[in-house]
């Protein structure tokens, strides 16, 4: 019986509209989490309150203006589709929340529980496991469900960045958006602090430099890098392009720590001199189309390309609600909420 179960799709979130008050309002409770900003609450909020949210906010609010769908954010947009198509396919709820501002966690885990559900499947949308994305995605899910539903149970989806039908779905929408002829395939990942990896890998053995070969170490299971190159490489395989063709890095670094290298903005700027004037970029760390990709990549990164020397510029979308990766999300979904009988 799969009466009392539902799932929950859970996305990062955006402001609730491109306002300055209320960019910086999300902004605040984004960069207040200290799984994304890890310091001790008073110097985050020395960084946050006194220095980012001083001038962050407008600059914000003018990239997401830029991006703004007459429906509103792309990012919740992308996910209510998501959450539509999936919900064609189940008799079971389907619901959204988001991990920073509307409609919240907390609200979809009510919404679930008012429709008679006591056990949650819960998707975290991130193919590779960070501590400012999935840890924190489920620490605050934890966090509800203590104080307002402590009976119900939830079971999160780990992150998928090695599993073959996730591999194959990407590789397929990234090979059909190719163009004929391009001189290399760069995977732009968001970046994190440096300092991330090394507090989140348990074993405390990850080496930036050598980790991604070691595909046994447990640290990798941590290790947001290591992650990011291991669905890089299986990606490249699926395809059968040669290496030497691709290209990763890291985009959208914020403040003056040492975040994971190399930098997509350096990247964008030197590689049309290495005679790279064709370009295709991909954005595996994101599932749906949002400021990161449609802004820094699209545009920001385009000019930056081209003004280096680089021809043409292809920025290839996330997956967003392509039916195949509908199809992927419900193969995670039937394997969590099979798990349920077997407890
Ligand atoms: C210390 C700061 C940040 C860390 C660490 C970080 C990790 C991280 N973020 C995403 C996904 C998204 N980030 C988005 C926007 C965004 N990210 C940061 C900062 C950090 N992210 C900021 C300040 C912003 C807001 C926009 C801006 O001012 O630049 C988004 C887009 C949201 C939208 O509404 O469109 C996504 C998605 C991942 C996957 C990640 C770690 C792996
Ligand atoms: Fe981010
Ligand atoms: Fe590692």
């Amino acid at each position: 019986m799969l009466n009392n179960k539902g799932i929950l799709l859970v996305n990062l979130g955006s402001p609730k509209s491109t306002a300055v008050n209320d960019v910086r309002e999300y902004l605040d409770e984004f960069l207040m989490d200290e799984k994304v900003i890890d310091y001790r609450w008073i110097f985050r909020a020395l960084l946050v309150r006194g220095i980012i949210l001083n001038t962050r906010p407008a600059k914000s609010a003018a990239a997401y203006k830029t991006v703004w769908t007459d429906q509103g954010s792309p990012l919740i947009v992308i996910t209510e589709k998501i959450q539509k198509k999936l919900q064609e396919r189940y008799d079971i709820p389907v619901e959204i929340g988001m991990r920073y501002a509307q409609p919240s966690i907390e609200a979809g885990i009510r919404k679930l529980v008012e429709q008679g559900v006591s056990e949650i499947v819960l998707f975290p949308l991130y193919p590779q496991y960070a501590m400012s994305t999935t840890e924190t995605v489920i620490e605050k899910a934890e966090e509800v469900r203590k104080k307002n539903f402590p009976t119900v149970k939830i079971s999160y989806i780990q992150p998928f960045y090695n599993r073959d039908i996730y591999i194959s779905c990407l590789a397929e929408s990234i090979r059909e958006k190719l163009p004929e002829h391009f001189d290399a395939l760069q995977f732009s990942y968001h970046g994190v602090p440096e300092r991330h990896i090394y507090k989140t890998d348990p074993t405390k053995t990850c080496n930036l430099n050598d980790c991604c070969s070691r595909d046994s170490n447990p640290s990798h299971q941590f290790c947001y890098r290591h992650q990011c190159y291991k669905t890089t490489n299986d990606v490249i395989e699926k395809l059968g392009l040669p290496k030497e063709k691709t290209i990763v890095s890291f985009q959208s670094r914020l403040g003056k720590d040492k975040w994971i290298e190399p930098y997509t903005d350096e990247t964008l700027e030197t590689i049309p001199k290495k005679g790279v004037k064709t370009l295709a970029v991909v954005c595996p760390a994101f599932v749906s189309d949002c400021l990161e990709t449609l802004e820094e990549i699209s545009v920001e990164g385009k000019e930056q390309f081209l003004h280096a020397g680089g021809e043409h510029f292809h920025y290839i979308p996330c997956l967003n609600d392509e039916d195949r990766w509908i199809d992927v999300i419900q193969t995670l979904c039937d394997e969590k909420l099979n798990e349920f009988y077997l407890v």
